[in-house]
């Protein structure tokens, strides 16, 4: 049996969550950019049955193509970073190993739906992803990702003119649903929204090392089905 790294000496890990199409994939694009002069770098995606999301990241040129690595999750993309996270957590580990020293290696859901979450056992710290595109309502409503994750992203701002948005106020009514919680206005295109999402990684690192940030749980996520899978059709 492989020996999991201990939290204290490896990368900080984080997850990214969140509805599909909300833009994870384009988050950790931008994360890779802004950061990949400084800091030491590792990508793992999560998809039902493709390694898509991992061969966008690499066309998208922001990484060493070797240091984005694809888990195959089958039929429940959320067991694989919540119930039984073995595959992602020996990725996370192969990832180490092979460029050892990380400091950082993001990990992508499979986001099909909107109340998966991470186990702390994987991630150190997660991001939760909304898009204005959603509607501003979705906020309001809740769910333990969009309620308790480390940092909700509200992304795609520069779309709110087109979808009738007002991104101030799916903010205010994100902080409130999260007991003053860290939220965050993101746009790829807004230079400073993304400054403001380096900075804020950055500090979850500094206190990863300093051992002074703690993994919180999210809670699981809501009862739920699975009608994608037509040979298994599944509630759980
Ligand atoms: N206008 C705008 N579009 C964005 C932004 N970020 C991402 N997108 C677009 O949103 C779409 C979905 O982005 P992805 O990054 O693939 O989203 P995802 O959440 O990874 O999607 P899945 O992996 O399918 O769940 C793509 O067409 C992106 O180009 C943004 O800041 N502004």
């Amino acid at each position: 049996m492989p020996e999991l790294t201990s939290t204290a000496s490896r990368a900080l890990r984080l997850g990214i969550a969140g509805p599909v199409g909300t833009g994870k994939s384009s988050l950790i694009a931008t994360v890779c950019s802004a950061l990949a002069g400084e800091l030491e770098l590792g990508v793992i995606t999560n998809d039902i049955y493709t390694d898509e999301d991992a061969r966008f990241l690499r066309s998208a040129g922001v990484l060493d193509p070797d240091r984005i690595r694809a888990v195959e999750t089958g039929a429940c993309p959320h067991t694989a970073i919540r119930d039984d996270v073995t595959a992602n957590a020996l990725a996370a580990d192969d990832l180490e190993a092979d460029f050892a020293p990380l400091d950082l290696v993001l990990i992508e859901s499979g986001g099909d739906n909107l109340t998966a979450t991470f186990s702390p056992a994987l991630v150190d710290a997660q991001i939760f992803v909304l898009d204005v595109a959603g509607g501003g309502d979705v906020a309001r409503k809740g769910g333990p990702g969009i309620g308790r994750a480390d940092l909700l992203v509200v992304n795609k701002t520069d779309l709110a003119p087109y979808v009738g948005v007002d991104v101030p106020q799916m903010v205010a009514d994100a902080s409130a649903a999260r007991d003053g919680r860290p939220v965050l206005a993101l746009s790829r295109t807004d230079a400073e929204s993304v400054e403001a999402l380096r900075a804020w990684v950055l500090d979850v690192l500094a206190a990863h090392r300093e051992g002074t940030h703690t993994p919180v749980d999210p809670g699981p996520m809501a009862p739920h089905s699975h009608s994608h899978d037509h040979d298994h059709p599944h509630t759980h």
